[in-house]
C-alpha cells in the first residue's frame, strides 16, 4: 500500500509543485485505510511495502516511513504488521530489517534479489539468513513471486533444513500457481511452518491442500467475501466456499481482459474504499477512466 492523491492524467493542469507533491507518499490516509481494512473488510494482518504498495519502487527513507505509519496506525486496531524489507541491495535490506525491528513490527518478510539472482538454493539462503539475522527477535518470511523476481528456486528444496539456516524463519508467502511445490511444503511441514497463499483466485485450491492463510492484493476489496470464504472451508460447506471464489474469479477473469496489474488494483482500492491511493510510480502508470468505469459496474454486479 502507498497512498497519494490524485490519477497521472489529472497532472498536467497542476502546478510544478503540487505534482512533485502527489508524486510522494501519502502517509496521512493510512490511519483511515486501517480502519477501512478492519471495519469494512475484516482484513486485520498486514503486509507492508510489497508488491501493491510498490515497496521496490520506493526509497528506503521512504519504505522506513511507510512502516512506521503502519505500526503506529495499526496499534491496538492490527494483529500483525509484516513489513517487507526485500531489496536487491544487501545492505538495503538488511538496514530495512534492522528498523522494522526497532519500530515493533510483528514480522519481516524478503523476496529474492532479481538483478544478480541467486542460482541455487545455498546463495538464496545466505542472502536471506544476513537479512533476518538483523531482526533475530522476529519471525522472517520467505516472499515467493517467481513472476516477479524470475527466481525459481523451488520453495520444497529452500524449506529443508532452513530453520538450521535462519533460526527466525517462520514461513512463506508463495505466490505462483505450482501447486505441486506448494502441497510439498504442506507435506513435509515438520516446522510447522505458516504457508500463506498469495494467488488469490486459486486460494480455494491452495486451501484444500493445507494453506494456513492468504496474503494478497485483492483482500484490500474483497476481503469481507474471502473471509466468508475461509469460513465456508472451516465448515465444509464446500459448495459456498466455491461460489465466493468463482466471485473473486469472476472479477479478475474480467479485469485480467482489460490489463490488470497494481496501477490498476490501487484504483479498484480507491473506488472500493473511498480513500484516495494516488498515483502509482513510474514505470507505472494510472489506469485508465475506462478501465475504472468498467471494473466499477463489475464489481457492483458481483453476486454470491
Ligand atoms: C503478482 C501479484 O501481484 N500477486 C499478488 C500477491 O502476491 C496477488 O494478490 C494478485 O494480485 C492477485 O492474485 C490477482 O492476480
Ligand atoms: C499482494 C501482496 O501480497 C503484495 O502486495 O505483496
Amino acid at each position: 500500500f502507498c497512498g497519494g492523491q490524485l490519477t497521472q492524467e489529472s497532472l498536467g493542469w497542476l502546478s510544478e509543485e503540487k505534482k512533485k507533491k502527489i508524486r510522494e507518499i501519502n502517509l496521512s490516509v493510512i490511519g483511515q485505510y486501517v480502519d477501512y481494512l478492519v471495519k469494512e473488510q475484516g482484513v486485520k494482518n498486514i503486509f507492508v511495502n510489497g508488491t501493491t504498495g510498490e515497496g521496490l519502487s520506493l526509497s528506503t527513507q521512504e519504505r522506513k516511513q511507510l512502516a512506521e505509519e503502519w505500526v503506529t496506525k495499526g496499534k491496538n486496531k492490527l494483529d500483525h504488521v509484516i513489513i517487507h524489507v526485500g531489496a536487491l541491495s544487501l545492505p538495503e535490506a538488511k538496514e530495512l530489517a534492522k528498523h522494522a525491528a526497532a519500530i515493533g513490527a510483528s514480522g519481516i518478510a524478503g523476496i529474492a534479489p532479481f538483478f544478480f539472482k541467486p542460482t541455487n538454493k545455498d546463495t538464496l539462503v545466505a542472502f536471506l539468513r544476513e537479512v533476518a539475522s538483523e531482526a533475530p527477535g522476529i519471525p522472517f518470511y520467505y516472499y515467493h513471486i517467481p513472476p516477479l523476481t524470475g527466481v525459481k528456486i523451488r520453495v520444497e528444496e529452500l524449506l529443508d533444513g532452513i530453520k538450521e539456516q535462519i533460526p527466525t524463519f517462520q514461513g512463506v508467502k508463495f505466490s505462483d500457481t505450482d501447486l505441486l511445490d506448494f502441497a510439498q511444503c504442506v507435506k513435509n511441514n515438520k516446522e510447522q511452518f505458516v504457508l500463506l497463499y498469495g494467488v488469490d483466485e486459486h486460494l480455494l485450491s491452495a486451501l484444500a491442500i493445507g494453506a494456513s492463510g492468504a496474503v494478497g492484493s485483492t483482500y484490500n476489496y474483497l476481503g469481507k467475501k474471502n473471509n466468508l470464504m475461509l469460513e465456508a472451508f472451516a465448515k465444509q460447506d464446500l459448495a459456498l466456499a466455491q461460489r465466493y471464489q468463482f466471485c473473486t474469479g469472476e472479477f479478475l477473469s474480467f479485469v485480467f481482459k482489460l490489463g490488470f496489474g497494481v496501477a490498476q488494483t490501487k484504483a479498484v482500492m480507491t473506488f472500493t474504499s473511498g480513500i484516495p491511493m494516488g498515483p502509482p510510480r513510474l514505470p507505472l502508470l494510472s489506469a485508465s477512466v475506462d478501465f475504472i468505469e468498467k471494473a466499477k459496474a463489475k464489481m457492483e454486479s458481483l453476486i454470491v
